[in-house]
Parts: C-alpha cells; structure tokens; sequence
C-alpha cells in the first residue's frame, strides 16, 4: 500500500515536471510555435503513453484479467510488481515469487485487519486507453472487505458529527437565552425600582437589599435579584458559578404549586426553595387557575408564564388565592394529576392579624391620592365617580403620583381579595365578577348582623377600611366572631382544605408549618426537598438573622437578601381579649384541620 502511493506520488512529480518543461519551452518562442511544441508534445506523450501500456500489457496481461475478476487479489500482484517489477525481472524468477508471497502473506494480514482495501489503479485498467488517455491518470479504489464493519465504523462516524453539531448547536441557543435572560433580569430591576417609587405597594414581592446596606427599617429599597455584570451572573440556577451547565432550556408548566395560604411566608417559601439549583419560579403570581380570564386562555399561554428551566429542574408557581377558590383543584388536576402542592399555614389568629394589615395598608394607600385628586371618570374605573376629591393638588404632585386607574385597580384588587371568596355566605363563598357591593361590604367590616348595604363610593369604602380597627371587623358588638369577615374565614383551614383532598391524594400535599419557616427555615426545607425528591441542599449557609428585619434573610453567591418591607410588615396591636376570643373560635376548626392532615401543628387555643 505504501509502496502504492510513493508510486502515485512519483507519478504526479513526473507529470509536474514535464508541465513545467512545456511551460518553460511556451515562454521561449512564439504562440504558433509554442502551440505546435506542445501538440507534438502531447502526441508524443500519447505514443509514449500507448506503447507503456502495450508493454505494460504484454508483460503482465494476467494481472488485469485478475483484476477485472478479482480486484483485490490484483491489487497486491500489482503492488508486488510495480514497487519490485525493475529488480525482479532481472534477478531469479523463484526468488522473485518467494518474494511475491512473502509480500501477499503480509497484504493479506493487513486485509483481515482493516474494513477497508484502497486500491492505486492507473485509469486505464478501468476503461479502454483512449488518445486522451494519460499514464498518469489514476483512479482510487475503495473497496469494503468487511461490510458489516464498515457500516457500523460509518455510523458511529456519523454518529459524532451529528453530536458534536448538536452541542454546538445547544451552545449557541443557550449563550442567546442567557443574553435575553440578563436583559429581562435588567427590565424587572428598572420596572422595580420604578414602581418602588410610585408606591410601596407588595402584589407579587420580591426582595429588599440589605447588602445596600443603608436600607433602613421603615424604607428598605425594592430590590429584585441585581443586574448581573457581564462576569458575574446573580442567577443561582441559570449561571451558576460552580454548577454543571446543562444544554437546554424550555419553558415548562409547573410540577410543584404553592397553592397557598396568604399571608403566611407563600413568597418567603418560593424564594427560600429557589436557593435550590433544581428549583425555577414562577416570578409573579400567575393565578391562572383561579381567574377565569386567564384560564379561558389555555395552558400554552400558563406555560409561557413560566421560566426557561433545565431538563431535571423543578418549576414552582405560586398564587396563594389558589387554596380558597373552589374551582382551582380540579383545573389543576386536569393540567397534571401527579403535580405536588405546597399549602403553607400559620396560626390562624395571627394569619387573619396579618391579612388586615395588609388590607388596611393597600387602602391608606389608595386613599391618600385618591383625596387629593378629583375622581376618576367612568371611563378610567368602574368603581364610581363619586367622592370628596378636591382641586388642590397641584401639577407637580400630581404628576409624580400613580394614575387614577392604577389607584382604582390598587384598590380593586384589596376590596377583590385576589379573586378569591368574600363577604355574607361563608368561608365557601366566591365573589361573583362586578359584585362591588359585596366587596363594600367586606371592606366596611363584613356580612353578618352588622352589614351595611348602603352603596360607598371608592375612596369612602376604602376610608372605612382604613379607619376600621381589626377588633371592630372581627367581632360584632353583640360580641360573636364576624365568620363573614374574609381574613378570619380563609383562616378556616379545613374548609378549603377538605375541597383539595377530594380531588387530590393526601401523600401529593406537603403541609408546610409557616412558624416554623420564619423561626428555623432548614427544617421546613429538608423536608421540602424530600417531598420534592430531590437532594438535601439548602442549608443554614443560605441564611442569616437579619436584626432590623426581624427575619432570616437569604444569602446568594453576590450578596444578601431580605424579602421586602411587605413581608414582615408590623402588625397593629391587637386586644388581647380579642385574640383569646379568636382562638377559642378557631380551636374546633383547628381540629378538624388537624384530623385532615394527620398532623397536630399545636396552635393556642386561647
Ligand atoms: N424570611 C421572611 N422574611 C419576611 N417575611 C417572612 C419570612 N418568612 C416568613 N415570612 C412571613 O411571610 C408573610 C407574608 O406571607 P406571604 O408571602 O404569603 O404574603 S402574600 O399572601 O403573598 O401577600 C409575612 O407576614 P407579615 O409578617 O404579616 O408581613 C411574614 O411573616
């Protein structure tokens, strides 16, 4: 084989050469002249060429009928022959065929070993020598001796192109999707810290910064994950610094719902299992179950709510409305019936303490402009127009200010309790769309003995609100327990509860002790993770007390994090007697909540 290619190689110089001396002799005299030089040039070429080939076929006339027959046993007579043709035919023609076999046995050797036989044939043993016909002219052979091998050496061949193409492919859709995700991650933080300016409002929170250090306790800056610079990406899960980059990203419904409940640690929960590298959340709160605008839309549009998430990952969403609102646990089945639900709980007392706070504030909130500027028009709420606004606000104010619609959708959404049930019929009820004068009736202290049915415009509703104490929402003066009241009646664990294990098996739900989240956070976890099924990894590394908060806070790779100010907001001290009221009232629903979960969470009965 070899000796083969030299012969090729010295072939191919031969030609060289005598093209250069064609060239060299062109150069020297005319173009006529020239042109009949290589003419004579090339027919002598061509008789030289005829009659190598009538010698050549003289001599060995056997070798091409073999190779027609039998290529590959021509192939070595015809390397033998040609890489030792010159000494052997002038030496001793037994030691000439010693010499041929010695040489076949070692082809023949190579031959068993390799698929493949290349053969160095001059074209003329292929097809008859015409006049254009050159002796330099070779055709390359390749031949399959062991098909069956060379098939498989091919496919895995293919095989690796097609890998090594799809990695790179991969890598290229993965270096785009991490470029939008910075860009996204840069348009929330501006939105942020924007809104944060407008108000301090706590619909879907993220976080506030304390390693801006000068936060302080009243007024912590809004913080949503950092921009990351172009060396140091925040992302825990998609940029991970010591983590294994896994090549594909897609969007992708959750396996894992925080269902609720409100106002107890729902976001603390979500952020705290995001510290996880096979967790991805949901950022906002998506409430596609539990809206029926958004649920008409289908789980496409669901889907691309969610996050980009590696194979192997885990995304959770979370909309704590999901846990009171009837319809929900059936939807959710028929979009997966294996999906794990995560219901966080707090004693109840303190969790209605907590929903009120958060009410009352969302309606200072709204009033405060709503008083200074004149009502919105019919076109810019539905709420009404009427109202004691007042011209006085000057333009400057005013324009620093949310607009009258975002106020009306603040307040809105407070008096609509995301969607979720309300007011006169019980801890079952939902609110109707547009029943506005239910949601009065919530924010004026509830149904009951006590309602009000006269019809208040916004800013008097949410003034009510604001004024009201939770002692006067909770308990009627005749002294019996507002159960219409909407913070006490989602504090009925059981009720919504129950609607959830009708539809779901027990062993799918992970109750999550909220107490206990705030108290000693990696206990709650480890047991998430479990339940989850995936590896033990949040640990109290990821976490540190944070004494002006009052709160764990998280600790990423760039930095430390508190939730926001909406989260773990003071409460207003409420009378004792109240609170002893309260839990004697819930005691029998703490029970039976008890004897649903197969668990005694050991909440004070008075
Ligand atoms: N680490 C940490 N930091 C801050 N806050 C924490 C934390 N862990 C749990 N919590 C408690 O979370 C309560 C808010 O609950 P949610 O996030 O479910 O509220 S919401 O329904 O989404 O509005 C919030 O309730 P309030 O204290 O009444 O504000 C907190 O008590």
């Amino acid at each position: 084989m070899t000796a083969a290619k030299r012969r090729a190689g010295s072939s191919s110089s031969n030609s060289s050469g005598s093209s250069s001396s064609s060239s060299s002799s062109s150069s020297n005299g005319n173009e006529q002249q020239s042109l009949q030089q290589q003419q004579q040039h090339g027919q002598q070429q061509q008789q030289q060429h005829q009659q190598h080939q009538q010698q050549h076929q003289q001599a060995q006339p056997h070798e091409y009928q073999q190779l027609l027959q039998h290529p590959h046993h021509h192939h070595h007579q015809h390397y033998s022959t040609n890489g030792n043709s010159g000494n052997s035919n002038g030496s001793n023609p037994q030691q000439y065929h010693q010499r041929q076999q010695q040489h076949q046995a070692t082809l023949r050797d190579c031959s068993v070993k390799l698929p493949l036989d290349i053969l160095w044939l001059p074209k003329s043993a292929m097809r008859p020598a015409g006049p254009d016909a050159s002796p330099t002219d070779c055709i390359l052979v390749v031949g399959v001796s062991r098909p069956k091998l060379a098939v498989v050496f091919l496919t895995v061949m293919l095989i690796s192109l097609f890998l090594t193409f799809h990695v790179l492919y991969d890598s290229a859709v993965y270096n785009i999707q991490a470029a939008q995700a910075v860009h996204e991650r840069h348009r929330l933080s501006l939105a942020a810290s924007a809104s944060s300016l407008a108000s301090s409002s706590s619909s879907s929170s993220g976080f506030s910064s304390s390693s801006t250090g000068a936060a302080s306790p009243n007024h912590l800056p809004v913080f949503v994950k950092p921009i990351p610079s172009s060396n140091q990406l925040s992302h825990p899960m998609v940029f991970p610094s010591s983590r294994v980059h896994f090549p594909k990203t897609s969007r992708r419904l959750p396996q894992a719902l925080i269902i609720g409940v409100r106002k107890c640690g729902t976001r603390a929960l979500l952020e705290m299992l995001y510290l996880h590298p096979r967790i991805q959340k949901a950022g906002g709160e998506v409430h596609f179950f539990d809206r029926d605008e958004n649920y008409l839309k289908g789980l496409e549009w669901y889907r691309k709510k969610m996050p980009h998430s590696f194979r192997g990952q885990i995304t959770i969403e979370k909309s704590p409305s999901y846990f009171v609102s009837p319809e929900v646990p059936e939807r959710v089945r028929a979009m997966n019936a294996s999906i794990k639900l995560l219901l966080i709980v707090r004693e109840p007392v303190t969790r209605a303490i907590s929903d009120y706070t958060q009410l009352r504030s969302h309606a200072a909130t709204a009033i405060l402009p709503l008083a200074e500027k004149d009502p919105p028009t019919p076109r810019e709420s539905s709420g009404g127009g009427a109202g004691g606004a007042t011209a006085t606000a000057t333009a400057n104010a005013a324009a620093k200010m949310p607009s009258q619609s975002q106020l009306y959708a603040k307040l809105q959404s407070a008096r609509g309790y995301d969607n979720a049930l309300v007011g006169g019929s019980g801890a079952g009820a939902k609110e109707t769309k547009g029943s506005s004068s239910s949601a009065r009736r919530q924010l004026a202290g509830g149904g009951g003995a006590a309602m009000t049915t006269t019809t208040l415009s916004p800013m008097a509703s949410a003034a009510q609100m604001a004024a009201k104490s939770f002692e006067e929402l909770a308990i009627f003066p005749n002294g019996t327990v507002n159960e219409a009241y909407r913070p006490l009646s989602i504090s009925m664990y059981h009720v919504h509860l129950h609607r959830w294990l009708e539809v779901f098996p027990r062993e799918q739900l992970l109750v999550v002790n909220g107490d206990r989240l705030i108290e000693d956070p990696v206990s709650q976890l480890k047991r998430i993770e479990a339940f989850l099924g995936i590896e033990h990894r949040v640990n109290s590394e990821h976490f540190y007390f944070n004494e002006t908060k009052g709160f764990y806070c998280l600790r990423y790779d760039n930095g430390d994090r508190c939730l926001r100010e909406t989260k773990g907001r003071k409460h207003p001290h409420v009378d004792p007697v109240v609170v002893s009221r309260l839990r004697k009232f819930f005691a029998e629903y703490n029970q039976r909540f008890y004897e649903l979960v197969g668990e005694d969470l050991g909440w004070p009965e008075e």
